[in-house]
């Protein structure tokens, strides 16, 4: 698109993105994706944007900082019984200023919050600074020669964003500062809040009669023992508290946040705040996630075009070394080993699944047990599955580009991005209809008002044998229905899953936020 067909805000703000992620520079799941590529979408639409996240070092990751450089901005933060130095590094990319947090702390080998021995057990100290900093930054780093100021919309995505709602109202407001701002809570996963015991409240470095905004009581169940009182500070829960906007990553998702099912513990605290929550389904980087130029395939192909998609295919059979056949359906999964992800459920329907002529492939990185089950079913199932234990971008590509059909059996998914890359694949998804899956994949109807209509299955309820039916149904569609099978493809790669719709979503909520008056105690 030239910049003059790019659709514009009607208002322009400063915009402050808070993120514990964004790819290209950190990326654990779909959280980097996102902020990897709506910041760039909100800049194209004339706004000044800023991204706020660590600066992980942990040998792989130094080069994706090699162009950001070091701004000669530091600041101390109080907290944690001291006074915690950070520098600020910047780069200047597709319009939008990327601001690196520097401390010791973002530097170790691992991923981006843990080890092979669990999540670090310092996160809360890594993540308060992450906050405090992105506090700091409008007010000093004079980027691009001026400052941001204190007129800003600060989007705090999951936990590790969200004391900064929490700062704003409790250590900038009272003096002042930032009255002028807002902020808007992204939850892109309920299952991570950021809990620790009560005693941290004062490593905080919050004014004690702050305590109610993040206090936290474990149910009586969830108690180790008979003297445990369940007090825990949960920093999810304080941003709920004090954003002044709520916003999930689907519309089906804010509903199911309010449930007793859906919402981890915090479902009566969001129903509470319903007036201000939102759902928002996510776009995705088609500069990134495009089969007509994506680097990462050994051939490239159209809506209009196919052929391109039949020689991924083959070379992903070859690279997989599966036997090389057109006519035998390929299913990929992708994605976190996960509770969330219904790995269990796929382990399950195997032994049943490989009774049929199938292909299986599965790329994915978590818990052990399920990376050893993936590498003994491969040995037991040597013409039929692939499982592929590790975390590889280009490899992802190549799955959703060579499958014919995506698996997400996902027990919850709050949006949910392989099923819209696979549908702008021409991949076919097959998802538990919940959540954003349900919101984005719509179901095959042969006899629809316009003839066939649908992009895909969304099965429910979460049992192996209906999934089971939905992969069998749309395996013989594969197989027997060839012109339907071409039309589900064609529907999928044609439906809109730019950020343009979604962008424009969300300065509706950034507008309804600055009508509103800002979080006071
Ligand atoms: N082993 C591997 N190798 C390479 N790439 C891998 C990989 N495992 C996962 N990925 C990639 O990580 C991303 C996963 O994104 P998802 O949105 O599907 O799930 P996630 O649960 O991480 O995100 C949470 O946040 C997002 C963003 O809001 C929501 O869509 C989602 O529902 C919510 O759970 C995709 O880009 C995928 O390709």
């Amino acid at each position: 698109m030239d910049a003059n067909e790019q659709p514009q805000a009607k208002v322009t703000r400063s915009i402050v993105f808070v993120t514990g992620e964004a790819a290209p520079y950190a990326k654990s799941g779909g959280l980097g994706d996102v902020c990897g590529s709506l910041p760039i979408a909100l800049a194209a639409r004339g706004h000044r944007v800023m991204v706020v996240m660590p600066r992980y070092l942990n040998g792989s990751s130094d080069k994706n900082y090699a162009k950001a450089l070091y701004t000669g901005k530091h600041i101390k933060i109080p907290c944690f019984g001291g006074s915690h130095e950070v520098t600020f590094f910047h780069e200047y990319r597709d319009n939008v200023d990327w601001v690196f947090v520097d401390h010791p702390s973002y530097h170790r080998p691992g991923s981006l919050y843990g080890d092979n021995f669990g999540a670090f057990g310092d996160n809360q100290f890594r993540y308060t600074l992450l906050c405090y900093a992105a506090c700091e930054a409008p007010l000093i780093l004079e980027l691009g020669g001026y400052i941001y100021g204190q007129n800003c919309m600060f989007v705090v995505n999951d936990w590790h964003a969200s004391l900064v709602p929490v700062l704003l109202a409790a250590k900038y407001r009272p003096y002042g500062v930032y009255r002028d701002s807002r902020s808007t809570l992204v939850i892109h996963n309920l299952a991570h809040q950021g809990v620790e015991p009560a005693s941290t409240y004062p490593d905080l470095g919050l004014p004690p009669e702050w305590y109610g905004a993040l206090e936290w009581v474990f149910p009586e169940w969830a108690r180790r023992h008979a003297l445990d009182k369940g007090e825990a500070v949960n920093f999810l829960k304080g941003a709920v508290v004090t954003a002044d906007r709520i916003v999930t990553v689907s519309q089906g998702y804010s509903w199911e946040v309010t449930t007793a099912e859906g919402g981890q513990g915090l479902n009566e605290l969001l129903s509470s705040r319903k007036s201000v929550l939102n759902g928002i389904v996510n776009g995705i980087d088609i500069n990134d996630w495009n089969p007509t130029t994506d680097k990462c395939l050994p051939h490239h192909y159209s809506v209009d075009d196919l052929s391109g998609k039949a020689k991924c295919k083959a070379e992903l059979q070859k690279e997989l070394g599966l036997p090389v056949r057109e006519d035998v359906p390929l299913i990929g999964f992708i994605g976190r080993l996960d509770y969330q992800k219904g790995i269990d459920l796929i382990k399950m329907a195997i032994p049943e699944l490989m009774r049929e002529d199938v292909q299986f492939v599965m790329l994915g990185s978590g818990d052990p047990i399920f990376e050893g089950w993936m590498r003994s079913t491969e040995s037991s199932y040597k013409d039929k599955f692939r499982g592929w234990v590790g975390f590889s971008v280009p490899v992802s590509h190549r799955i959703t580009a060579g499958c014919d059909i995506l698996l997400m059996p996902s027990r919850f998914e709050p949006c949910g991005l392989n099923q819209l890359y696979a549908m702008q694949y021409g991949t076919v998804p097959v998802v538990h209809g919940t959540g954003g899956l349900r919101d984005t994949v719509e179901t095959f109807n042969p006899f629809g008002a316009k003839g066939e209509e649908g992009t895909g299955w969304a099965f429910s309820p979460l049992t192996v044998d209906k999934m089971l039916w939905a992969l069998r149904t749309a395996m013989s569609t594969f197989r027997e229905h060839k012109p339907s099978w071409e039309g589900l493809m064609k529907r999928g790669m044609t439906k809109d899953h730019t950020w343009d719709h979604a962008a424009e979503q969300y300065e509706q909520i950034f507008e309804w936020a600055f009508v509103d008056q800002p979080y006071v105690m």
